[in-house]
This record gives C-alpha cells, structure tokens and sequence, in this order.
C-alpha cells in the first residue's frame, strides 16, 4: 500500500513535469514562431497609477522581467535642487482672445505671435507639418493660466492636454524596454511628453547612468538636461531609431523661460497599431554609448547598427 502509494507519487510527479515540460516547449515554441501566438504576461494594467489620462499597461512576452518599480512615475517635470528657472507670474505673456475665437491666428493671438506662427490643427490639434522641427530653437508657446480664452476650447492646449492616445510598455527582443501604440496615429499628434528630473548640463556630466537624459540644448543662459532614470513617465521607455517615427519639439506652458522648455513628442508620420514607437537620441547619444553596445533599431539606414549602411 505503502509503495502503491509513493508509485502513484511519483507518477503524479513525473506528469507533472510532463506537463511543464510541454507548456515550457509550446511557450518556446510560440516566441520562435508567429508573434500573434506568444504568451504574453501582463505586467501591470497601469504604471502610471492613474496619473495618465489613458492607462498605461507593462506587458512582456520575451522573458521573466518583472514590470520596473525602479522610478518614480511623474507626470510632471521635477527638481530635487532648485534651479534657476523664471517662473514668476509676471513674466508670463498670454493672448486676450475671447472664448477660442482668435487662438492660433498670428494677428491677434500673443501666444501665436510668440510661437511664430500657429502651429496646431485647430480642429484635431495635430502638429502641422508646416513646423519646422530640424530648427531645434523653433519652440511652441501654448495658451496659460493667463490667457483669457476658454481652456476647453482653446485649440492651442496640446501639450498640456496630456496623452490621447493608447501606449503600452512592452518587452523587446534586444533592447530591454519598449513602448507602442495600441492603436492607429495620425501624423502630428501629440504622443506624450518626455518627463523627469530637471538638471544642469554641469549636473548631467556627474551622473552614474546617463541612458535617461535629454539635453535641453539652450542657447545663451543657463543649459539643463530632463533626467528620466529616477523620475519619469512612459517616454523614458521610448528606444533610439535611426529612422524614428516620432519627433521632438519644445513647448512653453506654464512659464516662458527659454531655457528650461517641455519636450513634447510627436508622430513624424502615421503609426501603425502596435508599432513601437522611437525617437533619435542624437549622435551625442551614440558617440558615448557605441563603446558598450551597437543600435538595434533595425532599419536599413541604420547608423550605429554593426554594419552601419
Ligand atoms: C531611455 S532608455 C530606453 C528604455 C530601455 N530600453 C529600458 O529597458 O529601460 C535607453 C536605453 O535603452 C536601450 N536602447 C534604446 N534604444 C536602443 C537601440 N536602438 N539599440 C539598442 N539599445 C537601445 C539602451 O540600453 C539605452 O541606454
């Protein structure tokens, strides 16, 4: 009875390895195939912890890593020392529009005639494509706390708006973190904003891990960098692509210093759904980092892939 017994054990036990064994094997057998039949775990329904105006869910379907709890999710740029940014109310210019009826005409909007130009659809608010963004001190003024027009029908609020569309993080086959889109993009739309900790370039040249910056590149005054390795939201997870589908431009909301603009990212042309999302990290970025490891962006003019074209 007593053998009867650990027999039965054993064989309990051994199909049950069986068992594990062939789910192990259909697993990797799904990852070497199709992509549609991975099993992909979800991670987290949403990092942002409701902070996001759209839920930002963590999936992996490519090994055992755990959804990063490695940072603080912020939704806003942040300090940890004070830094000398102007964000006295005085110094704030807005327009005098009544209602939405005169935002984005140059004539007499004050926040189009600081932009330059009106540069958002007033009808979808997508970037036009009459921005010119290879001129990296183009910078966008968005309506403020001082314009007198009507924040829910102002077409020049963008940025501040916050994400409209849905973005998943997901697990990469070689480069550790990735966002995409959950659902089809239209060209020019805002896609969300590189957040973190807002630091001196001084600052920048001092710190351990440099993987998360973004260097604010001012012209005259002070110069900062965005640190997005301890604060950030869902952009620090947005890889380098030789070829990228989004694009960077500096935005002004609630103060007009110059110096120390957000990062607003947008499509640089229509995305498809579930296509991951990637933004040039500059050829600072890779004059650094290509002594550790080459790009993997994949695409044919690659630049710092290991057989650059
Ligand atoms: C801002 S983080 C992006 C998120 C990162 N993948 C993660 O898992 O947290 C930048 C780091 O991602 C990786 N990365 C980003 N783009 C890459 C690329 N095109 N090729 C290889 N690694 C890349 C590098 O390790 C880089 O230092």
């Amino acid at each position: 009875m007593l053998w009867q017994a650990s027999h039965n054990k054993n064989q309990v036990y051994r199909l049950l390895q069986l068992r594990e064994e062939s789910t192990k094997k259909i697993r990797i057998h799904h990852k070497a195939d199709t992509a549609e039949y991975k099993t992909e775990r979800i991670l987290n329904s949403d990092i942002s912890n409701g902070k996001e105006t759209m839920p930002i869910s963590v999936v992996n379907g490519e090994d055992e890593e755990e959804a990063p709890t490695d940072f603080d999710y912020l939704i806003a740029n942040c300090e940890t020392v004070s830094q000398n940014i102007n964000r006295t109310i005085s110094s704030l210019q807005g327009c005098s529009c009544e209602k939405d009826g005169g935002c984005l005409s140059s004539k007499s909007c004050k926040c189009a005639t600081l932009s330059k130009g009106s540069w958002y659809n007033r009808n979808t608010g997508r970037l036009l494509d009459s921005f010119n963004t290879t001129n990296k001190s183009n910078l966008i003024y968005e309506c403020n706390q001082t314009c007198k027009c009507d924040v829910t029908l102002c077409p020049n609020r963008t940025v501040q708006r916050g994400i409209q569309v849905p973005l998943q993080i997901f697990r990469t086959k070689k480069k550790g973190w990735g966002v995409r889109t959950l659902g089809p993009v239209d060209k020019g739309t805002f896609i969300c904003e590189y957040i973190g900790e807002i630091i001196s370039d001084k600052e920048a040249d001092h710190i351990k891990n440099d993987s998360y910056l973004f260097d604010l590149e001012s012209k005259g005054g002070e110069v900062f960098c965005l640190d997005a390795r301890d604060y950030g939201n869902v952009s620090r997870f947005i890889n380098h692509h030789c070829q990228p589908n989004l694009i960077s431009v500096k935005v002004l909301v609630e103060h007009q210093d110059t110096t120390a603009p957000r990062i607003a990212l947008f499509a640089a042309r229509d995305i498809a759904i579930n296509e991951e999302l990637g933004f040039d990290y500059g050829a600072k970025f890779w004059q650094i980092k290509l002594k550790y490891f080459t790009c993997e962006c994949g695409d044919v003019f690659c630049r710092y892939g290991t057989t650059p074209k």
